[in-house]
């Protein structure tokens, strides 16, 4: 629930066409304490103040000659795309109260003023509006926990799939390749039994920072397991074009590694699998990805691997291969 203080500092657009009522309105509203109060007599004002400040409650008279209160309401229905427009109408025409609220309007405000009135509906809105304010970006949150993992913040393996399938689909419609590329850390097991379950959080964390700063801003990278992530690269032309951030990468994750007082090394393994050509899907790709990583890993480790293609076609497919790498036999 918001606290009094939190109401009180709430941010309040005072509408009204006529500056004696904007006055009143805004003693009424300093009086009660509320400290975030500004005004405007110009109706067609209202959007863009509202796009720029996103105001707790608009007090928003009906009557205004150039622009209504209503066609100000249709205006900011645009902009609250939930549709909850933090509006309290001021009228003086009873006929307007119920238009009012089916325009929008969360409730209305009667003229000439009832003090008491006044206060009680401008705290009941506000209280609505932040504690709807606190659930959206409590959702929010939920949505990102459930995408996301929580210890590199990087998309898990939920949102992973999700961005492939948009790959996949961006891929096919511009008949390029993309290229899922598994990465599993090499020893990584032995930092947590050496120096402990959080020294090796901080090195996964660490790691994921290099991945990201290594990849292209359209990349995903993504944890899908304890040491294990999984980059997205689209517009892929050939394989050599995802071997050679294979490589980069290779590179980035054995640079030393500094924990408190520790410098740590590790080394990471690496399976590519491209879309069309090993495997047209999502699930197929990640898994072909992820062949192609044991592969790397049987190899000796610290390398990249690409997925086996079908016999008939790998002759025109596999690129001059940098070293440490491989194709998976
Ligand atoms: N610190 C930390 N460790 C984790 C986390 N999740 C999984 N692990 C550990 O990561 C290790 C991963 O196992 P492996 O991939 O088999 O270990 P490895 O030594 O890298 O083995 P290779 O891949 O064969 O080189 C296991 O010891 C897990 O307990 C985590 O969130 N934090």
């Amino acid at each position: 629930m918001p606290s009094p203080d939190e109401i009180l500092n709430a941010k309040i657009l005072v509408v009204d066409d006529c500056a004696d009522n904007i006055d009143l309105m805004l003693e009424i509203l300093r009086d009660a304490g509320y400290s975030n109060v500004s005004s405007t007599m110009l109706p067609e004002q209202v959007c863009g103040l509202h796009r720029q400040h996103c105001y707790d409650l608009i007090l928003l008279d009906l009557q205004m000659p150039e622009l209504n209160g209503f066609q100000v309401m249709k205006g900011l229905k645009e902009i609250e795309q939930e549709g909850y427009l933090p509006v309290l109408a001021l009228t003086a025409q009873p006929s307007f109260k119920i238009a009012a609220l089916e325009a929008g309007a969360r409730d209305f405000i009667s003229k000439p003023f009832d003090l008491l009135e006044v206060h009680k509906r401008i705290h009941n809105m506000l209280e609505v509006r932040l504690l709807y304010k606190e659930l959206a970006q409590y959702s929010r949150q939920q949505q990102e926990l459930a995408l996301h993992d929580p210890l590199t913040g990087l998309p898990n393996r939920r949102l992973l799939e999700d961005r492939i399938a948009t790959t996949l689909q961006h891929a096919a419609r511009h008949q390029h390749r993309a290229a899922v590329m598994y990465l599993d850390l090499d020893g990584f097991k032995a930092i947590n039994d050496t120096h402990g379950h959080a020294c090796g959080d901080e090195i996964l964390k660490l790691v994921a920072g290099r991945l990201v700063g290594s990849s292209r801003k359209e990349d995903t990278v993504a944890r899908v397991g304890g040491d294990e992530f999984v980059i997205v690269l689209g517009e892929v032309g050939s394989l050599a074009d995802a071997q050679e951030p294979a490589c980069k990468l290779i590179e980035v994750v054995s640079e030393p590694y500094q924990v408190g007082a520790l410098t740590l090394r590790l080394s990471t393994s690496i399976g590519i699998a491209l879309y069309p050509d090993h495997a047209d899907h999502v699930a197929a790709l990640i898994q072909r990805a992820d062949e192609a990583l044991y592969e790397a890993k049987r190899g000796g480790k610290n390398r990249h691997c690409a997925a086996r293609r079908e016999a008939a076609e790998a002759e025109s497919f596999v690129a001059s291969s940098p070293v440490h790498s491989a194709s998976a036999a």
